[in-house]
């Protein structure tokens, strides 16, 4: 798949300023109120009796501050953070390994928790409910299975899709904390928060416009404020100002609501060579040559969300809005 500005997923040039970027602790974490509320509660119930915290899910579209989150939880607690991945992990032995590394109270964040291997996942399920490891060692009749105790932690898992996740896996989660877009509000304050960290000024209408069209993703807003600003310092301006940013996001071909050249071609693919639908996700991938899972995962959410599309036991219908968007005449059935 090529590189889209707006994707949320994470590329490459994110990677380095990531890790400047990251909020450090809950007061610094903009917006997700519901999210940052109940964690706060928990966290502070944990700390004052002294215990690990529940296990936590995170669940959300990428982009929208899991990984930061984990980080923060662990921050919040004063424990260890250490980090893994589901595909990371191929075996049971691996997951034991880390495990028994654990110490009391330390967080784990096992990203993309979705995709462990079955076998690994079970491994988790003693872990979790009742902090003990249960391995076997050896095959066949001479195979015995030996249990160890591990101290009280905290599994903090992310994933993607939650739809995913077995209902043993999810069962074993105290507190599930799904991450929803970004307000306008709350993206323009990280747009802010990320150019005072870069040292750049910004206007802030042109933070404002950045916000709008960043698919309610702050790693999206990071990445837009990064090309704006360099066409901006080009130019010699001392702020960012808006018309830069209108400018640069034209040539970027990110629309007004935020929408790029993968978007326009799903949506017309759906008006013009399906009649609007309803149209099964297969298809459409399949007509603008994308992986079905992309689209559900990657496009699709915001599409949503923002009421483009609509998602009906008989496929994917596109609505007025994606007409009007495209200045179409909604079709009479
Ligand atoms: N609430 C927030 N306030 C400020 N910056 C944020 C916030 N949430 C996320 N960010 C920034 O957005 C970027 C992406 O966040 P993060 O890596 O935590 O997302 P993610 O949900 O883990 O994504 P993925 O699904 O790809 O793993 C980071 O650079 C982080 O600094
Ligand atoms: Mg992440």
């Amino acid at each position: 798949m090529e590189e889209r500005i707006i994707s949320g997923e994470i590329q490459e040039e994110d990677i380095v300023e990531e890790l400047s970027l990251r909020p450090q602790v809950l007061k610094q974490y903009i917006g997700q109120h519901k999210a940052k509320e109940n964690l706060s509660i928990f966290i502070e119930a944990a700390k004052m009796r002294d215990e690990a915290l529940d296990h936590v899910l995170l669940y959300g579209p990428p982009g929208l501050g899991k990984t930061t989150m984990a980080q923060i939880i662990a921050n919040e607690m004063g424990v260890q953070f250490k980090q893994t991945s589901g595909p990371a992990i191929e075996r049971s032995g691996d997951l034991a390994a880390i495990l028994s590394s654990l110490e009391v109270g330390d967080v784990l964040f096992i990203d993309e928790i979705h995709r462990l291997p079955r076998a690994v996942e079970e491994i988790l399920y003693p872990a979790m409910e009742d902090f003990c490891l249960d391995i076997v060692i050896g095959q066949g009749p001479s195979a015995r299975s030996v249990q160890l105790d591990l101290p009280p932690f905290t599994l903090v898992g992310a994933t993607t899709r939650a739809g995913l996740l077995t209902a043993p896996l999810r069962d074993r989660f105290g507190v599930l904390s799904r991450l929803e877009f970004y307000e306008v509000a709350d993206l323009c304050a990280i747009v802010e928060r990320t150019g005072d960290i870069f040292q750049v000024e910004i206007d802030r209408e042109a933070a404002w416009e950045i916000a709008r069209r960043s698919r309610g993703t702050p790693r999206i807003a990071n990445r837009l404020l990064k090309r704006v600003r360099d066409i901006s310092q080009v130019k010699g301006e001392a702020s960012i100002s808006l018309e830069t940013t209108q400018r640069a996001l034209e040539m970027l071909q990110v629309d007004h609501e935020g929408l790029d050249q993968i978007d326009h071609k799903l949506l017309i693919a759906m008006i013009d060579s399906f009649q609007g639908g309803p149209v099964g996700l297969d298809t459409i991938a399949a007509s603008i040559g994308e992986e079905s899972q992309t689209i559900e995962d990657v496009y699709e959410p915001y599409l949503l969300q923002q009421g483009f599309i609509q998602r009906t036991p008989r496929g994917r219908l596109v609505t007025q809005k994606a007409y009007e968007h495209f200045n179409q005449e909604v079709p009479r059935t």
